[in-house]
């Protein structure tokens, strides 16, 4: 699908939702700051989270399967969403339903201004020899992703590998993890971890266990920018579905395409970067 530039209206109606400080992310800083261990700090990365949607909710056809909602014009949006944060964000879920690449393909998108994928991999599922991820970094179109595994024995290390890098996090409550089929990391730690990286903003961009989880824990939410799709996708979807009820604060919606693009934030107190 073709990605354009946005006009300057549409840049400027995003903006407000969007971090303030732009790609202070440097690879090199990560590798020194990778050392560190045992962050106590309170410092989160701007999240913003986003995704497409049908009108009844959903977010893909069914269960594992890759599912195109938005147009050329909404699709755009996102890719300039992903040149605008340090790093873009998913569950391990959407890596093996999209194989993804998780880069800008907007011809403003140099390498600097990529994002660095981070994708939430507890159990090392991902298939690191046939990911479009790694082939699109492999050839400079896009960052080296880095992977987020649970470390069961109560570690946290970093290790750089060619073609990935992994984070092991073991978490507070690491005991309570032992023996789960699908150790769970608080999401607390994963961000605290990011940004401990020198990650100062993250996109997080699915799938819906992702999502639904993170609209739970406003908290550590700034933004939320979704795309709807005037198309339903019916009952054999995925729909996003947060255990608790909430809603937006300061809101504004602009029509990208057939889209329309919804912005707000929740109305707990947020943080600065
Ligand atoms: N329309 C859209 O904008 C998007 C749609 N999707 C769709 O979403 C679907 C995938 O969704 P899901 O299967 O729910 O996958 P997901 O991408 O949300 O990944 C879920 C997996 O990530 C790991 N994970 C997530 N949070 C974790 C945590 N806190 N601690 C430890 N591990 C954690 C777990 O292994 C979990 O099983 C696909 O069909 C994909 O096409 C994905 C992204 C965007
Ligand atoms: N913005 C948006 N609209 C849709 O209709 C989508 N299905 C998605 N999915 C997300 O984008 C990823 C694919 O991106 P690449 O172009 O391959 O980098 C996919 O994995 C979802 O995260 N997003």
């Amino acid at each position: 699908m073709e990605v354009n530039e946005l006009s300057n209206a549409e840049s400027e109606f995003l903006e407000p939702y969007l971090p303030t400080r732009q790609h202070t992310y440097d690879e090199s800083v990560e590798a020194e700051t990778a050392r560190v261990e045992g962050d106590e700090t309170d410092h989160f990365p701007f999240v913003t989270l986003t995704y497409a949607s049908s009108l009844d909710g959903m977010i893909a056809l069914g269960p594992g399967l890759r599912t195109a909602l938005s147009g050329s014009e909404s699709k755009s949006m996102t890719h300039h969403l992903r040149q605008r944060h340090d790093a873009i964000l998913v569950g391990i879920g959407t890596v093996l339903a999209d194989d993804p690449g998780l880069n800008s393909r907007l011809p403003s998108a140099l390498y600097r201004l990529q994002p660095r994928p981070v994708i939430v991999d507890p159990s090392r599922r991902m298939n690191i020899k046939d990911s479009k991820v790694i082939r699109l970094a492999k050839m400079g179109e896009g960052k080296k992703p880095l992977l987020i595994h649970a470390d069961l024995n109560g570690k946290q290390y970093f290790s750089e590998e060619e073609t990935c890098d992994r984070l092991h996090l073991a978490t507070p409550i690491s005991g309570e993890l032992r023996g789960q089929e699908r150790p769970e990391i608080p999401w607390e730690y994963i961000l605290k971890s990011l940004k401990l990286r020198g990650i100062n903003s993250v996109m997080i961009e699915g799938g819906a266990t992702v999502i639904s989880t993170l609209l739970a824990k406003p908290e550590l939410v700034n933004s939320v920018i979704v795309t709807i799709a005037p198309q339903w996708l019916g009952r054999g979807g995925v729909g996003i579905a947060p255990v608790s009820t909430n809603g937006l604060v300061e809101t504004a919606w602009q029509q990208f395409g057939a889209d329309a693009v919804v912005c707000g934030r929740f109305s707990v107190a947020k943080r600065t970067i």
